[in-house]
């Protein structure tokens, strides 16, 4: 990761007012290389997993350091996000957890619930975020890395044919 961070925003109609307004707060960081929006516009009505699935494709895609989701509860898209491989997507509304997001579980996608936290709490702990990088030497890497592991395995395993499956694909 590159020290400054290239960044992915993104909502539904729910929380399409918070990401214009964080969006403009990362186009205005010094910790912030690029943003990328990936919707929805003012009018827009695209479905919240189509546009956390859009924005965490480009993290797994390596296109974007981080992606900063936001939705009625931000418990859709981070759900959605969760479903692209490699992908760790968490909603935090507190500053502890946001803090622990990077620092614990490398998460690369943060999601934010319009109709949950205030405004500025939300811009706020987005601040917060940009000023954490997860340290690959520390002790919660082999946690994050048992996580990766079982997605492998699960790869692996669906390849294969697994037990699951009768080994129908072996
Ligand atoms: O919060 C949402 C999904 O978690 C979304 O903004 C609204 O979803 P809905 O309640 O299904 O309309």
């Amino acid at each position: 990761m590159t020290d400054k961070l290239r960044i992915v925003v993104g909502s539904d109609d729910a929380g399409h007012q918070y990401k214009e307004a964080l969006k403009q707060d990362l186009l205005d960081s010094a910790l912030v290389a690029e943003v990328t929006d990936v919707g929805v516009d003012a009018d827009g009505h695209t479905a919240y997993p189509t546009v956390a699935i859009a924005a965490a494709e480009m993290v797994a895609r390596g296109e974007a350091d981080r992606a900063l989701l936001v939705c009625g509860t931000g418990l859709g898209v981070a759900i959605a996000a969760n479903k692209v491989k490699g992908i760790r997507a968490v909603t935090a509304h507190d500053s502890f957890s946001v803090e622990r997001a990077i620092l614990s579980n490398n998460a690369q996608v943060l999601t934010f619930g319009q109709r949950v936290v205030g405004l500025e709490l939300a811009r706020r702990l987005a601040a917060e975020w940009l000023t954490y990088r997860f340290d690959e030497s520390s002790a919660s890497a082999a946690k994050v890395q048992l996580m990766s592991d079982y997605e492998t395995a699960d790869d692996a395993g669906a390849a294969n044919g697994s037990a699951a499956d009768g080994g129908a694909a072996a």
